[in-house]
């Protein structure tokens, strides 16, 4: 049995990736490593089948792809323990918002191998939007591995690493806006009558049709958005509403302290 992929921090994006692992149904549980410092987590993922260990050089040492998954806020304090078990063929997959390759090579080795990923917590549906960029000595067979391991729960999409940070408010953190977005409408729907879960459902069917319109009709989103346009109409009622209010300014500005607040975790 030789372990794939192995887990450091099983939080939530985590979690996710696991259940969308599962629902790609092409990796195994004995395929996949964790530590995370709940005991009762570990615990939980061992009776799950995953193989669990219970310190992070250990994982490190026995695990060729390492994603790292802790907490920008928590980094520092895990690097003596990557340090003791990695090794020259150990791939880095870090998913650790604004921590730059660099950053690893700086505070771990020069010669470490760095994959960076934005995941997306839609994974859980196996249908993550991954943003990847890798170091240069990577080699295609390391880069395949983690693409298929990726793939198995989502599309993949290639970027300049200096683009990381700038790529958060598109994909990493946008899940939270919908959810937002929803939970707004849906609060509105309650006060005007409808079920609180009905509201949710049309609303969520609706934005799930809709990002798939933009991705599989052929149509550009200018025409997209020009059908719901009429004259007099309904929706043009609400966007010029919405536009009135600031709504253009409002997601420019919140994509800026997305952008922003990445660059800054990259600096602590
Ligand atoms: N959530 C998301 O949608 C996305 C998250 N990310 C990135 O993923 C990373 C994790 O985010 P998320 O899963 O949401 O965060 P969570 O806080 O849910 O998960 C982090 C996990 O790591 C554990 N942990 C903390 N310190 C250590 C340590 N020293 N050793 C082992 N485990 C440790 C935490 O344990 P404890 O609970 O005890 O602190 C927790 O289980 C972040 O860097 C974030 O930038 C990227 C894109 C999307
Ligand atoms: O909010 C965060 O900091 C992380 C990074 C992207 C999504 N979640």
């Amino acid at each position: 049995m030789s372990v794939l992929v192995g887990f450091i921090g099983a939080g939530n994006i985590v979690k996710a990736i696991l259940t969308g692992i599962d629902k790609g149904g092409k990796f195994t549980h004995d395929e996949i490593a964790i530590f995370d410092r709940k005991e009762d987590a570990r615990e939980n993922f061992k009776s799950d089948g995953y193989i669990v260990y219970d310190s992070i050089d250990k994982l490190v040492k026995n695990s060729p792809i390492i994603v790292v998954a802790v907490t920008p806020q928590a980094i520092r304090s895990i690097v003596p323990d990557i340090k003791a078990g990695i090794t020259e063929k150990t791939v880095l997959l870090s998913v650790v918002a604004g921590i730059s390759t660099q950053w690893y090579k700086e505070n771990i080795d020069e010669k470490s191998k760095v994959i960076r990923c934005m995941p997306t917590l839609t994974a859980q549906e196996g249908m993550g939007s991954f943003a990847v960029c890798k170091s240069e000595d990577i080699t295609d067979e390391e880069f395949k591995d983690v693409e298929k391991f990726l793939s198995s729960c989502g599309i993949l999409e290639k970027i300049p690493e200096d683009l990381m940070d700038e790529v958060v408010p598109l994909n990493g953190s946008a899940p939270g806006y919908f959810y937002h977005m929803a939970n707004v409408v849906a609060n509105e729907g309650e006060k005007m009558g409808f079920d609180k879960e009905v509201a949710l459902r049309l609303f969520a069917q609706t934005m799930k049709g809709s990002a798939e319109t933009i991705l599989n009709s052929g149509m550009s989103i200018e025409t997209l958005e020009s059908k719901l346009r009429l004259k007099g109409g309904t929706t043009i009622a609400a966007l010029d509403k919405m536009d009135e209010l600031g709504f253009e300014r409002c997601i420019i500005e919140g994509v800026r302290a997305c952008v922003a607040r990445s660059k800054e975790l990259g600096k602590l």
